[in-house]
């Protein structure tokens, strides 16, 4: 009940204050009984946005079937540091593969990691068109702000346990990936559903115009890594319309995927976004892994779709 009011209030209230920008985030009304969600990567805009408050609704998209195929376990990712102390994997969709580990920021951690991206935290931003200043963005309504290894050995202790974990470079000072980016979100926080790749869904001339040369030499967001700094009272779930399954923030965990195939083509299945903070607020970590760095690192497939 009070989650339906506060629903209907973010939608009258925050979206209407911000215009009509998209479809994603409004609670359209859909009649169950006429309606089957369905997944993949061929979907409209409307069913992916469906899918999405579907998803942030807490709505179980995937089968029984396929639910039952998904596993939690210990590992060691193939690493000695972890032969002691397994890492709980739980395994939310297979191919894209994505997974969250459990326990693997401490709360002593997490509060240095915030303490240090408060003074800095800012507005999320969105390039303007050529030639105009960045801007305020609508579609992600956080604040964020960066934090680089050398600031602190915790920043670069957490790089190296995302390298463990992920059996990626994170080595910052070669750009094998980016800073460790911190974002808050309060109530009505959201960011619409969006892919983490930058340069593999542009032209050759957006490339050349909009884009820094040392982007393109480090290659694309290849992976994402994302720490969960808080618990969330209500919604905050980073969901994946096309997968049909959605991380729920629990703090201390974290969510990795691949955004590129082993072909380095954009996986397009990896849309997601993060859902309305309905109640409390939401505190995440990123680290953005680039291509470039990892090529002794990801095997190649036998065919583009892999
Ligand atoms: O906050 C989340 O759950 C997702 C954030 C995200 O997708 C991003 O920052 O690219
Ligand atoms: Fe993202």
């Amino acid at each position: 009940m009070f989650l339906n009011t506060a629903i209907k209030a973010y939608d009258e209230q925050v979206l209407g204050r911000e215009g009509t920008r998209t479809p994603a985030l409004h609670t359209a009304e859909v009649d169950p009984k006429k309606f089957q969600y369905r997944l993949g990567t061929d979907l409209t805009p409307q069913e992916d946005a469906l899918n999405f408050q579907a998803l942030c609704r807490g709505e179980q998209l995937l089968s029984p079937e396929y639910r039952a195929t998904l596993s939690c376990f210990y590992d060691t990712r193939g690493e000695a540091y972890f032969r002691l102390m397994p890492v709980k994997v739980e395994i939310l969709h297979h191919n894209p593969e994505l997974m969250v580990f459990h326990d693997v920021i401490s709360d002593r951690e997490i509060e240095a990691v915030k303490t240090m991206a408060q003074p800095m935290l800012a507005r999320a931003m969105v390039q303007g068109a050529q030639g105009k200043g960045n801007t305020v963005s609508t579609t992600r309504t956080s604040k964020v702000g960066w934090l680089d290894d050398s600031l602190n050995p915790l920043v670069a202790r957490l790089g190296h346990r995302i390298s463990l974990l992920t059996g990626l470079s994170t080595d910052v000072a070669a750009e094998h990936a980016e800073l460790l980016q911190v974002s808050n979100y309060g109530i009505g926080g959201h960011y619409n559903p969006h892919h983490d790749y930058l340069l593999v869904d542009k032209t050759e001339k957006e490339l050349l115009h909009n884009i820094h040369p040392r982007e393109l030499i480090m290659g694309d967001r290849i992976a994402t890594f994302m720490f969960y700094l808080s618990d969330v009272t209500r919604g905050g779930a980073t969901a994946f319309p096309r997968l049909g399954t959605a991380a729920w923030p629990s703090k201390g965990s974290a969510a990795f995927w691949y955004n590129l195939k082993k072909s380095g083509h954009g996986n397009t299945a990896t849309l997601h976004g993060a859902c309305p903070v309905v109640l409390g607020y939401k505190w995440v970590s990123n680290k953005w892994i680039r291509e470039r760095g990892q090529f002794l690192r990801r095997k190649c497939g036998l065919s583009p779709e892999e």
